[in-house]
């Protein structure tokens, strides 16, 4: 019997014989080896200690005249610490020592892009309508304690950290994802465009919607750019970051089960292929408990699930449902070049008719 926690890799993986899981993982996943990299001794006893699951998976690309790009990308998932009710300053340096633990074992492991979820410092207050009484959880991108923080990791291990926060700029407030280089300096940042207002996801009257278009990073080991969350649902917001050269997009999401868990593993994989880059989805997890001003209760829980899609295609399975992550993903980034010119997309794609129409 499946248990409602269990993702569902681990429901086919318990149920199909290895030949079928074959053919399933050729048919779902695009390869029927999920190409699994062997982790170090010292991942797996920090994984234990730490309370984390690891994976790791490769994406090749073939043999071509240019040399391999070979790039460790990291994707971590993660539950808050303590109670929401503790002082602000307690529940981030609490995310912070969790976070530190991950990163350094990342690290350990050569990786060299890493993304945190979608406002990874704090609890997802948004639930609770209420905003003064989390104003603490506002930072600025450029100094906030968050990327001050980061900075400090990144130079240390010569890494890139992609560090998706609520902004704070004068008074408004930003979903926004902060990029900072492998020398501990604020690259840039991108402000989530499209913000929900279905259901209890109602961001419009906590931030303004995104002014920053879709930039398009030049770090040092890729062309990396962040689309926030609901953004996902977008094809056209997909579509702009490869117009401006990415290869490797960043999903970082705060969703629930009953928020089209079923589109979870369609959306993101579908823009892959649809724009030849590599995309990176990570959604929280745990359960966050929240007591209003007025002292009624609301809660939320997220499925976590994270995963990464190649542009041929190919994805990996996805990290736990409820449980705290890393996933590394190894990839050549040739790939991308190469599946442009299999498939043809760009060439094909017509988009002067389009425009037209739009117009
Ligand atoms: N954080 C966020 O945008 N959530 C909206 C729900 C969703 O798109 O899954």
């Amino acid at each position: 019997m499946a248990n409602s926690r269990e993702n569902f890799d681990e429901i086919i993986k318990r149920n199909l014989n290895l030949e079928q899981l074959k053919i399933f993982n050729r048919i779902y996943y695009g390869r029927e080896d999920h190409c699994e990299v062997k982790l170090k001794e010292s991942t797996m006893t920090s994984s234990k200690d730490n309370n984390f699951e690891v994976s790791a998976y490769s994406f090749t690309a073939a043999k071509e005249g240019r040399k391999p790009r070979i790039v460790k990308l990291g994707l971590v998932q993660h539950s808050i610490v303590l109670t929401t009710d503790k002082p602000i300053k307690e529940q981030r340096d609490a995310v912070f020592n969790k976070i530190e633990k991950i990163i350094e074992t990342a690290a350990s492991e050569g990786v060299n892009i890493i993304c945190l979820q979608e406002t990874w410092p704090m609890p997802f207050f948004l639930c609770t309508g209420e905003k003064e009484e989390w104003a603490g959880f506002a930072e600025s991108a450029s100094e906030g304690p968050s990327t001050k923080f980061l900075s400090n990791l990144a130079k240390k291990f010569n890494m890139v950290i992609v560090s998706p926060i609520l902004e704070d700029d004068n008074g408004t407030w930003w979903n926004t994802a902060v990029v900072i280089d492998e020398n501990g300096r604020y690259l840039g940042k991108h402000r989530k465009n499209h913000l929900p207002s279905v259901g209890s996801f109602s961001e419009t009257s906590f931030y303004a919607p995104g002014d920053t278009g879709h930039p398009v990073f030049e770090t040092k080991f890729a062309r990396i750019a962040v689309n926030i969350c609901y953004g996902r649902h977008h094809a056209l917001n997909w579509m702009m970051f490869a117009l401006n050269g990415a290869d490797v997009v960043f999903n970082p999401s705060a969703t629930v089960a009953e928020f089209g868990e079923s589109f979870w593993g369609i959306e993101a994989r579908n823009a892959a292929i649809a724009n030849s880059y590599f995309t990176c989805s990570i959604n929280r997890v745990g359960t966050e408990k929240f007591t209003r001003k007025d002292g009624s209760e609301v809660s939320r829980s997220f499925y976590g699930s994270s995963y990464a899609t190649a542009p041929n295609g190919c994805r990996t399975p996805s990290l736990s449902r409820d449980k705290d992550g890393l996933l590394i993903i190894e990839v050549d980034i040739n790939l991308c070049r190469q599946a442009k010119d299999i498939w043809g997309f760009n060439m094909t794609s017509r988009l002067d008719m389009y425009a037209k129409e739009l117009n």
